[in-house]
This record gives structure tokens, sequence and C-alpha cells, in this order.
């Protein structure tokens, strides 16, 4: 438990910072995502999977395709190999060592900035030999924040791709993180 503690306590040190970063690259200044998602009251989610070895080499599906909500979301494994990510409709296996920290984009990321960064689509392939765990942290707003596409990312060469919604709803369209395929993004895509 207090291991667990440390781990999320310097999980959101690191997000954080990370989010500044963000802010900053995206050319604004650096509390400006943690304005926009209200993040003193941010809402993460954190999932402890256990994925059992798989029979049949490397095609056995450990977790559906989906997105996550959130702005970032954060993932530890105690093995290399079982993430695989979609880029340009093909599965790229996320490359890892054990003792690494992955970060991606989350889908309230891709709202906020009108489709400019993307919220990856991935799933889980079991590894053949191997169990493996892995601590993954869906990074979010503020229950109560509306997020929208920025007006910073709205102009007329980019309408606004995504309509806005308040992100416990979009939690519930996302069917609390069940994973069945189902993302709140294809209710926010317009
Ligand atoms: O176990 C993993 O690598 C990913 C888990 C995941 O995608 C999730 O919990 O949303
Ligand atoms: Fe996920």
């Amino acid at each position: 438990r207090e291991a667990l503690e440390d781990y999320y306590q310097r999980n959101r040190e690191v997000i954080i910072n990370l989010a500044k970063a963000v802010s900053k690259t995206l050319g604004f200044e650096e509390n400006y995502l943690e304005k926009e998602f209200e993040l003193e009251t941010g809402a993460d989610v954190s999932a402890m999977n256990v994925y059992p070895p798989g029979f049949k080499p490397n095609t056995q599906i450990g977790l559906p395709a989906h997105y996550d909500p959130g702005y970032f979301g954060s993932l530890i494994q105690n093995v290399n190999g079982g993430l695989q990510l979609n880029y340009k409709q093909k599965w790229i296996n996320l490359d890892m060592p054990s003792n690494a920290f992955f970060i991606k984009i989350g889908d309230h990321a891709e709202v906020l900035t009108n489709g400019k960064y993307k919220s990856p689509m991935h799933r889980v392939i079991l590894n053949n030999e191997v169990r493996r765990i892995s601590v993954a942290t869906v990074h979010g707003p503020s229950l109560d924040t509306f997020v929208k596409p920025g007006p910073e990312f709205v102009g007329e060469s980019h309408p606004p791709a995504y309509r806005g919604m308040i992100y416990k709803d979009s939690l519930e369209a996302n069917g609390y993180h069940e994973i069945d395929g189902k993302s709140c993004m294809a209710q926010l895509r317009l």
C-alpha cells in the first residue's frame, strides 16, 4: 500500500510537470492545461491488470481495442511487450523495458486541441510465456469540467471536430471504462 501511494504521488508529479511542458509546447503559459482541465481536483482512475500467459504465439487478445479518456494515460508493466498501439491502421508493438514509464495522450487532450494531438487506439496481446502485470492510470480533468475544443485550436480552416461534454458524462458515455470497444469519442466526434 505504501509503495502504491508513493507511486501515485510521484506519478502525479511527473504528469503535472508534463502538463506544464506540453502547455508551453503548445505556445501557452505553463498552467494552461492545469486550468483548462481544473487539475486541482482532477479525477485519476487506475487499473491493475493481470494477463495470463497465452497459448498461441502472440495472437490472443488480452484486452480488446479501445481508447482511454482523460488527458494523459500512464503505464508501468512487469515485462516488456503486450501493449499495441494503432498507428495508420496498423498495430505497432510498444517496445518498453519493464523498468520504464509510458505516457500517452488521452481522448480529452484530443478534444481540447481539436485533434492536433491524437488519443491512440490500443489493445493488449497475451505474451506466450509469462504472466504480465500492468498498472494503467487515466489522468482526468475534474469531473465537472466541460471539455470542448479550445478556441485557440478552432478557426476557419479548423472547424470544431468534437462536441463539448462534461467529463463525468463522457466517462458515462465510455461505460465507465468498461472495455467493449466503445468509446466516448464516438459520441464526441462531430
Ligand atoms: O495493460 C495495459 O498495457 C493497458 C491497459 C489499458 O489499456 C487500460 O487499462 O485501459
Ligand atoms: Fe487503455
